[in-house]
């Protein structure tokens, strides 16, 4: 079912806007080995134990879900989609999924509100502290539930499919709507390779929103994140798009797991393309998954309908995996579920 949506969209795009949605940096050792990493892992399903019914509901940091899925912050929906983020918005409304608003989104965020389920922020700390301020009392305003901060973003990944293309700037007529000043002119996002432990703790100070810290790989950092008052965390590479050679997401998150210890919720993303995965992210001690490009497939195939169905049949394929593996909710995943290669 993805491998058909992924063709159609691939069908539906420009060349360049195609490989700049599916690319990685550098050889993208990194995004083949997301994938590889959760086809590695080998199931030892229980038998007799998943008496009653199932239920994938779950709940993460105040934000119910219909399953532990949500859709990653992907940038520049109306490259994929003239309906944008708006059709991303609905399609995970419809599929009860959460849905993490990317910073550089080419819709505002109050527009998005009024279609959206539970939705989230995606930031990347701009060294203008007022302008990232200002920016956050705007997603308060309008209804965001958590931010997420990408911290694996000091400087942006070298992502070969781009330079070749000459792709860098959206076409006239899109920009990131949710980075206009107050004088209504519209900035780029700056990376900022001066971030540091501080930068968070200035963030806790001026907002009541929980913090999720966005591509932890280390379990250091994780323990240093527990230390700084976030809220939760997710275990991400950036779908390949940053550090070439970072270690795959599912290789990372055991350890990252065992630091955290059930302290904060642990989400993960990269390579998740089947129930399957799901599980096996479970497993290895996640509470949720977050889905990039599946979304965008689905997004440039069919709009908010497609986002839809690429969510639902997420959910489905996990409750269908979850039943087959013996087990009635994703919190009762059990570890030994999963043996190691
Ligand atoms: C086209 C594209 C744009 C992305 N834009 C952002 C972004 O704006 N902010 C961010 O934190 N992550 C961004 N990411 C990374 C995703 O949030 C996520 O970590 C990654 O896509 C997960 O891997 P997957 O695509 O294999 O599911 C982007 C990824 C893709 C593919
Ligand atoms: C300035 C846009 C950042 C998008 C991003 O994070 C990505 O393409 O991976």
């Amino acid at each position: 079912m993805l491998a058909e949506l992924r063709a159609r969209a691939r069908d539906a795009l420009e060349p360049a806007h195609w490989d700049y949605f599916e690319g990685g940096a550098g050889d993208e050792r990194t995004l083949r080995a997301n994938e590889e990493a959760f086809a590695r892992v080998r199931l030892v399903p229980r038998v007799l134990r998943a008496t009653g019914p199932r239920d994938l509901r779950t709940t993460l940091l105040g934000t119910e879900l219909r399953a532990p899925i949500l859709v990653a912050p992907t940038a520049f929906h109306r490259l994929a989609h003239r309906d944008g983020e708006l059709a991303t918005a609905a399609g995970a409304a419809a599929a009860g999924a959460g849905y993490v608003v990317s910073m550089a989104a080419t819709t505002p965020v109050e527009a998005i509100a009024a279609v959206a389920g539970p939705w989230w922020f995606q930031l990347y700390l701009q060294p203008d502290r007022d302008f990232t301020a200002a920016l956050v009392r705007r997603v308060e305003a309008a209804g965001c539930r958590a931010l997420v901060v990408s911290v694996d973003s000091p400087v942006f990944g070298r992502r070969e499919r781009d330079h070749r293309n000459g792709f860098h700037d959206l076409p006239a007529g899109l920009c990131c709507e949710n980075l206009r000043d107050a004088a209504g002119a519209v900035r780029d996002i700056a990376m900022d390779a001066g971030l540091g432990w501080a930068a968070i703790g200035w963030l806790r100070g001026i907002t009541g929103l929980p913090i999720v810290l966005k591509g932890v790989l280390h379990p250091a950092d994780a323990e240093l994140a527990v230390e700084h008052g976030v809220s939760g965390l997710i275990v991400s590479n950036h779908g390949g798009r940053q550090l070439d050679g970072a270690v795959a997401t599912a290789d990372a998150l055991p350890a990252v797991a065992k630091a955290v210890g059930g302290r904060l919720p642990v989400l993960v993303d990269g390579g998740v393309r089947r129930g399957a995965d799901i599980l096996a992210a479970l497993a290895l001690g996640a509470d949720a998954v977050l889905v990039g490009r599946p979304v965008l497939w689905g997004l440039a195939a069919g709009g908010a309908d497609g986002v839809r169905l690429v969510l639902d049949s997420l959910a489905e394929d996990l409750d269908r995996v979850l039943a087959l593996a013996g087990v009635r909710t994703p919190a009762a995943v059990p570890p030994d579920l999963v043996v190691s290669p």
